[in-house]
C-alpha cells in the first residue's frame, strides 16, 4: 500500500478527490485508487455507445464492474455521460431508411435510455454529467452543431435534465464542458446554464472538465470562471482534471519521458491550482482527475495519436511525482 498521505484525507474538509477509471485500471491501479481517492468516474464504460450499442441491447457488464468496485471500497461514483455528440451510436438519430428521425422519436429513445441507465444505478451514482459539451467553441453561435441540434434545436438539453431527474430525483445533475475557463466559452456556458435555471430545469451543478496544460489557462481565468459559475448558486466540480506537458497546438512526438523542467512546471501549476480550489471549497464539491496515474491517460492519444503524455500526480509506476508532493504539502 502506498506510504504517502492520502489525497482524500488531505482534502477531506474541502472536496471529494476522484479519478477516472476503466474496467482494466480498477485492477491494475487498485492500490493507488483505494488509497488516494474517494470517488470514481467510468472514463468510457457508461457512455451511450458503451452501454446501448443497439436499440434493443444494453451492455452493462463493465459499468457494473466499476460500480461494484466503488461499492466494495466505499467510493462515490459519478455517472458520465448521458447526452453527448461523441461516442454515441448513429442508430439513435436514424430511422430504417437512414433518415434523421423526428424530435418525438429522438426524445422517446433518449428518455428510455436515461430511464434505463440512471434507473439501474439509482442509489449507487450520486451525480451525473447529464449533458456534455454542447457549447460551440468558436464563433457567435451558442451551441455546437450536431445530430442533436439538427433534430431538436436546443430543446433536447432541458429534456435530458428532466428525464434524468425523473429517473433519479436524488441524483445531482451536472452540465459538463471543456475549455470552461476561456472567457468567451465561459460566458456561453453561463448563458446556457442560467437559461436552464430561469426555466426551472432541474440542474444542480456545473462540471469544469479542467483539461489544462503547463501554459494555460491562467490562474486568473480559472478564478474568473469559478466566480462566474458560482454566481448561479450551483455547486461546481472539476470533473476531468489533467495537466498536459504540451501546449494543445504542440504536436511534437519525440519525447519518451518528460523533460525535468516540465515536471517542475507541472508541480508549480498543480500547487497553485489546489491553493485556488481550497479557497473556493465552499462551492467546489469534488475534484476528479481524468485518470489516477500516467500509465493510463487519454492524452497519450489526443490530440496526437500515440504521443505519450504525463499529466497526472503519479507516474507510470504509480510513484508520486513532484506535483503530488507540492499538492500534499497544502494539508
Ligand atoms: O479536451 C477536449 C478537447 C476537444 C474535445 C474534447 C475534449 C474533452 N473531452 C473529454 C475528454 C475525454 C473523454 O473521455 C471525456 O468523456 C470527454 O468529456
Amino acid at each position: 500500500v502506498p506510504a504517502e498521505s492520502a489525497l482524500k484525507d488531505i482534502f477531506a474538509e474541502d472536496f471529494h478527490i476522484g479519478a477516472a477509471v476503466s474496467s482494466k485500471t480498477i485492477k491494475s491501479q487498485e492500490s493507488l485508487l483505494t488509497h488516494h481517492f474517494n470517488s470514481i468516474t467510468a472514463e468510457n464504460e457508461m457512455k451511450f455507445a458503451s452501454v446501448h450499442p443497439e436499440e434493443e441491447l444494453y451492455t452493462f457488464e463493465e459499468a457494473d464492474q466499476i460500480v461494484d468496485f466503488a461499492r466494495k471500497h466505499g467510493m462515490a461514483v459519478r455517472g458520465h455521460t448521458l447526452v453527448w455528440h461523441n461516442q454515441t451510436t448513429d442508430w439513435l438519430f436514424r430511422d430504417k431508411q437512414n433518415q434523421l428521425v423526428s424530435k418525438a422519436v429522438l426524445y422517446e429513445r433518449i428518455r428510455s435510455h436515461i430511464q434505463t441507465v440512471v434507473g439501474r444505478y439509482k442509489g449507487d451514482i450520486y451525480a451525473w454529467d447529464v449533458v456534455n459539451e454542447v457549447i460551440a467553441d468558436d464563433g457567435e453561435q451558442l451551441l455546437r452543431t450536431s445530430s442533436w441540434t439538427e433534430i431538436a434545436g436546443d430543446e433536447f438539453i432541458a429534456k435530458a435534465f428532466e428525464y434524468a431527474h425523473a429517473a433519479d430525483p436524488n441524483a445531482l445533475l451536472f452540465y459538463n464542458d471543456y475549455n470552461e475557463s476561456h472567457p468567451s466559452k465561459r460566458d456561453k456556458i453561463y448563458t446556457l446554464v442560467k437559461s436552464l435555471l430561469d426555466r426551472g430545469v432541474p440542474i444542480h451543478g456545473i462540471g469544469l472538465q479542467a483539461h489544462w496544460n503547463l501554459f494555460n489557462p491562467s490562474l486568473d481565468d480559472i478564478r474568473a470562471a469559478i466566480e462566474k459559475y458560482a454566481s448561479l448558486g450551483l455547486q461546481l466540480q472539476l470533473t476531468e482534471l489533467d495537466v498536459s506537458v504540451f501546449r494543445f497546438e504542440d504536436k511534437r512526438a519525440d519525447l519518451t519521458e518528460p523533460e525535468p523542467g516540465m515536471l517542475e512546471q507541472q508541480a508549480e501549476f498543480y500547487e497553485a491550482v489546489f491553493k485556488l480550489l481550497k479557497e473556493y471549497s465552499d462551492v467546489i464539491s469534488a475534484v476528479t482527475f481524468w485518470g489516477a496515474a500516467d500509465d493510463h491517460t487519454w492524452l497519450s492519444d489526443f490530440p496526437v495519436r500515440g504521443r505519450k503524455n504525463w499529466p497526472l500526480l503519479f507516474d507510470e509506476r504509480h510513484r508520486p511525482k513532484p506535483a503530488y508532493y507540492r499538492v500534499a504539502a497544502l494539508a
